[in-house]
């Protein structure tokens, strides 16, 4: 798959995770993920997405098989955002997003210019001082993804982070998105029962199938970037989003 250039930055090699009650979650999961790739995995529920993002964050370990990394991550190497944004609620937004250098012991002062950089390029430069409840959904998904990002990772996990917003305002945080990716080169693994979302996003999509979760396609998604507004009228993208709704029906009549 990835031919003879540079070894992948990250590799699922034969996953397999059976939990303890028995549920066989993922089976010979292999994966591998170039440095600066954007993959969406798509896949019906329960198909083990999450499970495969936990493997990866080192939040479970693989029954079998394992996970190799070109080269050790340093501390805060891997950002994710989850579907609630899960900030403090007592907490100044500002706070909120400095917590991950708090606890890697960044000197403040650098902590504090870094915070400041990051809620300018999310949009949030005027509610550093506001608390979460003061935020929408859409604005509180903003500082989630600055606190995941004020580390500066190598890798973004993201796991249905804008299932809960509307249409609009999603649109809107996939733009802010790639436009962060595309500035900071970091390599993104993004979760999304959306197949427009994924498409729109990534420049690769897994598809899933489940019981027992494993993947049924990997698609390559050759369509340019800067990707905009243009493109969901594109008939590309069309196609594209066809390609993987099909592999998608595909993966769900195999399951049946
Ligand atoms: N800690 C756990 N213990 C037991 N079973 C689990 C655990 N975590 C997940 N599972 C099971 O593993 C399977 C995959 O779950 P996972 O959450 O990864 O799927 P998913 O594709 O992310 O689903 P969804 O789209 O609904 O979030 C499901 O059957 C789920 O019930």
């Amino acid at each position: 798959m990835m031919g003879q250039g540079p070894a992948p930055f990250l590799e699922l090699q034969g996953v397999t995770k059976r939990f303890p009650n028995g549920t066989l979650a993922l089976t010979d999961i292999s994966l591998a993920v170039g440095d600066g790739e954007f993959l969406a995995i798509v896949g019906a529920s329960g198909c083990g997405k999450s499970t495969i993002l936990r493997h990866v964050a080192g939040l479970v370990a693989p029954t079998a098989g394992r996970i190799t990394w070109s080269q050790p991550l340093a501390a805060g190497g891997v950002g994710m955002v989850f579907q609630e944004p899960t900030l403090m609620p007592w907490a100044r937004i500002r706070d909120n997003v400095r917590l991950p250098l708090d606890l890697a012991k960044v000197p403040r002062a650098e902590a504090d210019a870094r915070v400041t950089a990051l809620l300018a390029q999310v949009g949030l430069a005027d509610y550093a001082q506001a608390y979460p409840r003061e935020l929408s959904g859409g604005m509180k998904m903003r500082a989630s993804i600055a606190r995941a990002l004020v580390t500066r990772p190598r890798l973004l996990l993201m796991d249905e982070p804008f299932a809960a917003l509307d249409e609009i305002t999603r649109q809107k945080l996939n733009d802010d998105l790639l436009a962060l990716w595309r500035e900071q080169r970091f390599t993104a693994m993004f979760v999304t029962h959306s197949v427009y979302e994924g498409v729109y996003l990534a420049n690769r999509a897994i598809v899933m199938a489940p019981r027992p979760g494993r993947i049924h396609a990997d698609i390559p998604l050759d369509l340019p970037y800067p990707r905009d507004e243009a493109l969901r009228t594109d008939a590309r993208y069309a196609a594209a989003c066809r390609t993987v709704s099909l592999a998608l029906a595909d993966a769900m009549r195999g399951a049946a």
